[in-house]
């Protein structure tokens, strides 16, 4: 589908030069707070979700991952049924209400006790994200953790006093990454030498086609052969941390998967099932 000519108060106005952080945020915040149907949208993921998207129709641009993209996730998470979600980058929290509550669905199939973690580094969006968590009535099972996600990320996989010591941490079932599209591939080796992300896990990238993401593509893509020959000039490098190498052993089935960005435009979410682990040099 092109963007719409038909039905354009179907989608979100345009992505702008200034596209966000201008108090748009607060302003979603009180008109949510502040919406007529305040009694219907309470406790109702669904509600909340609608009235962030008129929002997004009526007022300003946010930069959600947006129903349409959104729906090719829930899909996914209805099929494999997974108990655990880590995001990186979590805005506004419109993923974390929208997978949060595929979450909470799927998890009434397995038993299992569902659990979202969104990382978000600007307090400014973790604060209105953690309000509408709040409002959806998802505390239960969304949390939203403030600052950049690489220290999130090491603190995690050390079971520090926030990872939630009763629960099975590592890996995860499923990881999203939705933040600075440059920062995918290095995170996403971090993840893989912490062992947030290991065979069973499916990792999800959004943002793929728009603006698309060669970096990343190649390496999700790529044999763990290939992955191990371009890791050797720098085994043994001294590092500070800021550069991960990743588990090259590890093997993925990944395919791109079309969807439309919240203003109608196509995108592409990667999707990326870690299917192995072998040895390599
Ligand atoms: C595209 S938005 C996320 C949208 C959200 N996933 C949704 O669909 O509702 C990207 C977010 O990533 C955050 N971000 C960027 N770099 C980050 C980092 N290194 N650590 C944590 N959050 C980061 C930004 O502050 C921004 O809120």
């Amino acid at each position: 589908m092109s963007p719409s000519i038909d039905s354009p108060a179907e989608f979100y106005k345009p992505e702008e030069d200034v596209f966000c952080d201008d108090g748009r945020e607060d302003q979603l915040l009180n008109f949510i707070t502040n919406h007529p149907q305040l009694p219907q949208i309470r406790n109702s993921p669904e509600a909340v979700l609608a009235a962030i998207d008129e929002f997004g129709r009526t007022r300003d641009f946010l930069m959600n991952v947006g129903p349409h993209k959104g729906k090719v996730i829930t899909d996914i998470i209805a099929t494999d049924q997974p108990s655990t979600i880590l995001e990186i980058g979590g805005y506004i929290g419109y993923s974390a209400i929208m997978f949060g509550h595929a979450l909470r669905k799927a998890s009434t199939a397995t038993g299992r006790h569902p659990r979202f973690l969104s990382l978000e580094m600007n307090p400014k969006f973790a604060a209105v994200s953690k309000a509408l968590v709040s409002i959806a009535g998802l505390d239960d099972i969304v949390e939203i953790r403030v600052g950049p996600c690489r220290a999130s990320l090491h603190s995690l996989a050390k079971g520090g006093k926030h990872s939630g010591s009763s629960e099975q941490q590592q890996p995860w079932d499923m990881l999203f990454l939705d933040h600075s599209k440059i920062s995918y591939l290095n995170d996403l080796k971090l993840c893989e030498e912490l062992g947030l992300v290991a065979p069973g896990s499916t990792v999800i990238a959004d943002d793929m086609k728009r603006p698309g993401n060669p970096w990343y593509s190649e390496y999700v893509r790529a044999s763990p052969g290939k992955k191990s020959e371009d890791c050797l000039p720098f085994k043994g490098c001294l590092s500070d941390g800021g550069i991960s190498l990743g588990n090259p052993g590890l093997v993925y089935e990944t395919m791109l998967v079309e969807g439309l960005e919240p203003t109608g435009l196509m995108d592409a979410v990667e999707v990326s099932k870690c299917v192995g682990l072998v040895e390599v040099r």
